[in-house]
Parts: C-alpha cells; structure tokens; sequence
C-alpha cells in the first residue's frame, strides 16, 4: 500500500483461513484479519469453511442440470406465483439501479412455515415455504438435488450462525451482542429467521448487448455466503476510491460480504460495500453462482438498538477513510421501518410484477405510476 492509501482503497480481496480457528493462536490471527476485513474491504474470502467440500461440489454439478430443465417447468415454479417471492426468473425480468439484469435465478429460502395471519403486517408474509411443490423443480426432473441443496443450506446456516459469534469478537464486543437481532439467541436456532438464497446463471453476453449481469448493490441483509460455480471471473466489488476490485472464483472458498443491515447496526464499522457483476463475454459459457443471504429477525426496527462500541473501535472507521460516491443504492429505510418491511420494499423494487400481485398496496406506494417499464430497484 503506498503511503497515502487508506485501508479502503483496496486493490484485492482478503482470504481469511477459517481452519486457524482450531488453535487459540490461530484464532487471534482470524479475528485480527476479520476485523480488517469488516472494516476497510467489507468482502472476504473464507477457505476451509465448514461447509463438505463434496456437498459444495455437487451442488456445483447440478447448476447447469437446473437450468437445462424444460422452459415449461420453469415457468411452471415461477417466482410470480409465490408471496415469498422464491421461484424461477427468467432472464431480463430483475431490474437494478434502473437498468435490466442479464441473468436466470431461481430464488428458494431456509426451511421456514409462514406465521402470517390476517391482522399482520403484510412483511410477515414474505417468510414461508420454499419446499412447496410449487417451487421445487420436480423430483424426477432433477433427482436428488433439493435433499442436496437443503443439506447444503443447512451447513451454510449454522456457519452464518457461528459467524456472527466471530463478528462479536472482531469488534470486542460482549459475545451476545447479535442476540436482540436474532430474537434473543446469541447462536439463531434453524427455523427462527428466514435466510434466503439464489441459483444464478449468467449467459454471455451478446455481440453489442448489456453486460449488467447484476448492476452495482449493496446487499440488504446481514451476511452473505457466495458459492461461485463456475471459473469464471465478473464479480467486482468496488473500494472507496469507486474503482472496481475483481473477486475471481477461488475453488472451496466462499465470498462473505456485509449487507447493509450489518452496517447500519455496527453504526457503519463494517462496511456495506458496493459489488456487481459482469457477464461472461460473447461466445463463452455462462458464469454460475448461489448467494446465501443471512437475515435478521422481521419486527427489528435497527434504530431502537445501539451497540456500544469501545471508542479505539470506533475510531478505525477514521482511519480506513472518506466513503467515495459509489455507484448503488442506498437501504436509507433502516432507520424508519422494521427490518421485514425494508425487505420487503426491496423485494417489490427488484420484482414489481411479483409486488403488484401479492402486495398490491405497497406496490402502488412504489410505484404510484402503476408497473414500470424500467423500474427504479436495488
Ligand atoms: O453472482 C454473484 O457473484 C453475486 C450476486 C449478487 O451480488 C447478488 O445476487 O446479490
Ligand atoms: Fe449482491
């Protein structure tokens, strides 16, 4: 780093070891590399997770099959049909920062039975099954894969579960500081919040077309575990100088990435940082990835609660440096709503037609102009 750079202006990814965590020693190397990691890059990747390699090799493998299924029985588990918005999407149907996303996803979530009840909120209904026969390709399209995939969510559930614990340490905070974002528990039990993940294709971009993968984010929740799929680079993350920093796949890491959620209740210490992806360039194949996104408990208005940090933690945020223009959009809406209902806002953005049909209401708070035809989204 030259002498004027600032910790934020990376110019790589760290890769964080998660098999020091055995020794004591280790351990201290860990938090201390956390601790920069949350602080000045917001991304990180972590090798040896605790997560089988070979869970995480045949999900790989079955990707592409997932995607080759007849486009009928796609459309068949459509993610229109679903108030949990989890399904299929096809490509050009998710908009970011106004523009269309060139990518495929079918959007499923942690094993979870829907608490709604006429009365309620209408965020309470965004958490429900996602192993419904309506969302689930049929078993004897696909043999196997949804066992898989639960199996594998589940081990990334309980790594995002003991993560937090990590994230405690790194900011020398009491080991249950998380606990109220995750109704009371210091380690969330399986079941009690709803943790969402996607399978996503990237197709090559075509000979003059877009290549907005996904445009320039930020991620909404707490946590985010990225699988990459496939050997193909496009993912960038962007430092506070506003340049963009490749993140290549690094076979059996993950990619770990703080959503805006985590920023705002560590009063911006962990950084929320601005990522996109770029297609694969024409004539190649297509790019694969399957994101875990960790969420926080639905009432959780983030405003209620301040940590309280010792001040020479507080003060790293000065030294990392000033927050450049960056080029996505902000989750101002933490401040003033439960943490459901900013999901929510999010999901009916990305997914106007889904919005329009299962939460009417606020889609046309949203979008008082009725559907657009490029919406606004994050
Ligand atoms: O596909 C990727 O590598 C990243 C996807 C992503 O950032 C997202 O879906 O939020
Ligand atoms: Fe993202």
């Amino acid at each position: 780093m030259a002498q004027d750079e600032k910790p934020g202006d990376f110019s790589s990814i760290p890769i964080l070891d998660w098999s020091l965590l055995s020794t004591p020693e280790g351990k201290s190397k860990f938090i201390g590399e956390l601790q920069h990691a949350l602080v000045n890059v917001g991304f990180l990747y972590l090798s040896n997770p605790p997560v089988a390699r070979e869970v995480m090799d045949k999900l790989i493998e079955y990707t592409p099959r997932l995607f080759d299924l007849p486009q009928e029985e796609k459309e068949s588990i459509r993610m229109t049909n679903s108030p949990h918005f989890f399904g299929y999407t096809g490509v050009g149907a998710e908009i970011t920062k106004g523009k269309t996303d060139q990518r495929e996803q079918f959007d499923f979530g942690t094993p979870y039975e829907c608490k709604w009840k006429p009365g309620d909120p209408d965020y309470i209904k965004l958490w429900g099954p996602s192993q419904v026969c309506l969302i689930w390709p049929k078993e004897e399209l696909i043999p196997g894969f949804k066992d898989l995939y639960l199996r594998y969510l589940a081990q990334v559930e309980q790594l995002s579960n003991e993560f937090t614990g990590l994230l405690a340490e790194a900011f020398e905070l009491p080991e249950d500081a998380f606990a109220p974002f995750f109704s009371g528990s210091t380690k969330p039990k399986p079941g009690v919040v709803q943790h969402r993940t996607k399978i996503i294709k990237y197709p090559a971009r075509k000979e003059g077309g877009s290549d907005q993968g996904v445009g320039p984010h930020f991620d909404g929740g707490f946590l985010t575990f990225l699988l990459q799929a496939s050997d193909h680079p496009g993912l960038q993350v962007q430092n506070l100088t506003g340049e963009w920093i490749d993140a290549p796949p690094i076979p059996g890491t993950f990619v770990v990435n703080i959503g805006k959620a985590l920023e705002n209740v560590t009063q911006g210490l962990a950084r929320a940082t601005s990522h996109r992806v770029l297609s694969p360039p024409p004539g190649s194949t297509p790019r694969y990835s399957i994101p875990f996104f960790q969420f926080i408990s639905q009432e959780v208005l983030l405003s209620d609660f301040k940590l309280e940090f010792k001040p020479e933690i507080l003060k790293l945020k000065e030294s990392r440096g000033q927050l450049g223009v960056v080029d996505s959009v902000n989750y101002a809406e933490y401040g003033l709503y439960p943490a459901g209902h900013v999901t929510l806002i999010g999901r009916v953005r990305s997914h106007p037609d889904v919005g329009e049909r299962h939460y009417p209401d606020l889609f046309k708070q949203l979008f008082p102009n009725g559907m657009p035809a490029q919406g606004s989204a994050y």
